[in-house]
């Protein structure tokens, strides 16, 4: 008997036909966001982003705002997906009363779904943020500075030799492998040494560069990218880079020892994620998270925790860099604060600088390149989003960006100006940075990521005098896979040792 009858194959086309000509029809003029304005073909599929984001290689950072030029202050990005352009929207999506789950298609792309940072749920991600948290609070990252301040005097040793090679140094790459020997030494207490890579190439990070693309294209395929943790070690094959793949297997083994062997951590150097998310008590009851949640929440971490402080750490750098007088006062405070250049002040010490470290840090913060929009799902009953009403099931987003470069809350918003920190609207400028996100899915990691900010920038401009590669002055140019990716000229820098 025929697989396959003519008339059966022509009845199944036809159906496929009906059904798409309906969905177009249905998402033009009865969905509930027909009104919304954008781009007619953003409103049938969302093939239209998945258009220009994959084939076309367009960022959705540049993307949006030419979206709201054209089309006003809400678009519909795609059927079921709206962004604001009003900052005012970011309090009302993006605040602590607000329980709203987050959007699967995003999430998807990163196979981390039983990771704190992966949870569509709220209730997921609070009972795993309330074991996490102790860990990554104040108290626990001022106990356990001196591992980042390590890392710092590793970076610092690299960053000598290469002058005294007489090359200048990558500092978008310096700024990634120093973040991700921190991520490794604080949360598995692991030495990986990123930053002694040759010119700071380091596999891992250079791998990361090439994943992050894969990552849009998750979105809009489902993920793949997660399945190289999963390939056996007998396998074989090459996943990525091998020191990529290297990666994977140290963390991957380590759940395993830990898993066949709990008592395994009593080695670990300090208390590590596993402590806590194997702590029965921080549990209160529940069951342990499975070797697979472990698995998701080790590499969330690694991906959460590194590129970002790296490009925050950049971004600081690059725009000091820039602006001479701000790099001058800096360093005549930090010389003041930290006189003797053996003796490094502890982090308290350095936080609390009043004025230039805090300005600088924060304002370099507000100048983050990009800013992934987030999304979150409206709940059923609908909320009110920046004045307008947004029916259920919505999903809703808005970069920080658009409050970050809004001259309605920052004057002067594409200008460095750390100083506008020290005055009198400090305090308002506080309530507006919205790097770390805002809300109970905010950043848990923003203490570690202060300390690792704080202690790089006072240990690179103390330690060094840091002029510019003239010929590399770097821009800050980037694509927004989730995460921005630098795609100009690195940021390059002469570090020449001072001596006292
Ligand atoms: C300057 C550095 C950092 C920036 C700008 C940053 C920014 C953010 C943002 C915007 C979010 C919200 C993400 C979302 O809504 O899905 C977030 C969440 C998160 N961050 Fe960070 N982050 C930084 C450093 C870190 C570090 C060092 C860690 C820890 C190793 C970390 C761990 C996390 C985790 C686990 C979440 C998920 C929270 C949740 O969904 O409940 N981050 N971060």
């Amino acid at each position: 008997m025929a697989l396959f009858s003519l008339p059966g194959f022509f009845a199944a086309i036809a159906t496929i036909l009906a059904y798409s000509t309906w969905r177009i029809v249905y998402s033009l003029y009865f969905h509930p966001l027909s009104h919304f304005p954008g781009p007619k073909l953003a409103a049938c599929s969302r093939l239209w982003l998945a258009y220009r984001e994959i084939v076309r290689g367009h960022s959705l950072g540049d993307l949006r705002p030419e979206l709201h030029r054209q089309y006003g202050e809400i678009v519909r990005l795609a059927p079921n997906e709206l962004h604001f352009s009003n900052p005012a929207a970011y309090n009302d999506i993006y605040n602590h009363k607000n329980k709203w789950d987050k959007d699967y298609l995003l999430y998807r792309a990163f196979d981390m779904d039983t990771s704190t940072i992966g949870f569509i749920h709220y209730s997921n991600a609070k009972q795993r943020r309330d074991v996490l948290a102790p860990l990554f609070s104040r108290t626990s990252i001022l106990q356990m500075q001196s591992l980042v301040q390590e890392r710092v005097d590793v970076l610092c040793d690299a960053l000598a030799h290469q002058f005294a090679a007489g090359k200048s140094s990558d500092l978008v790459l310096g700024s990634r492998c120093f973040s991700v020997d921190v991520i490794m030494a604080f949360c598995y207490a692991k030495n990986w040494d990123a930053t002694k890579a040759p010119d700071f190439e380091s596999d891992i990070v250079l791998a990361s560069h090439a994943v992050l693309p894969l990552f849009t294209a998750g979105k809009y395929l489902g993920n793949f990218v997660g399945i190289m943790g999963y390939i056996p070690k007998w396998f074989g094959i090459n996943v990525g880079s091998p020191a990529t793949r290297a990666l994977f297997l140290l963390l991957r083994d380590q759940i395993d020892e830990i898993v066949r062997n709990p008592g395994s951590l009593e080695n670990a150097s300090h208390k590590i994620i596993y402590h806590s998310l194997l702590d029965p008590d921080a549990h209160k009851g529940r069951p342990l998270p499975s070797k697979l949640s472990l698995w998701h929440e080790a590499g969330a971490l690694l991906a959460a925790g590194s590129d970002t402080t790296a490009i925050s750490a950049t971004t600081i750098s690059y725009h000091v860099l820039h602006n001479p007088e701000v790099q001058q006062r800096l360093v005549k405070e930090l010389r003041t604060a930290w006189p003797v250049l053996e003796e490094v002040p502890r982090y308290e010490v350095l936080e609390k600088l009043p004025l230039l470290q805090t300005a600088v840090v924060k304002e370099g913060l507000r100048m983050f390149p990009g800013g992934a929009a987030l999304p979150r799902v409206v709940p059923p009953d609908g909320a009110t989003i920046a004045g307008t009403f947004i029916p259920g099931g919505t999903v809703v987003g808005q970069c920080f960006l658009c409050v970050h470069r809004s001259p309605a809350v920052f004057s002067d918003p594409d200008a460095f100006i750390p100083d506008r920190w020290l005055g009198e609207g400090a305090k308002t400028h506080e309530a507006s940075l919205a790097v770390f996100s805002k809300g109970p899915r905010s950043c848990i990691g923003i203490n570690l990521a202060y300390c690792e900010l704080y202690t790089l920038i006072a240990g690179v401009f103390r330690r060094f005098d840091v002029t510019l590669d003239a010929k590399r002055p770097g821009d800050l140019t980037i694509v927004e896979h989730f995460a921005p990716v630098f795609k100009g000229q690195h940021l390059r820098a002469y570090c020449k040792p001072v001596s006292d």
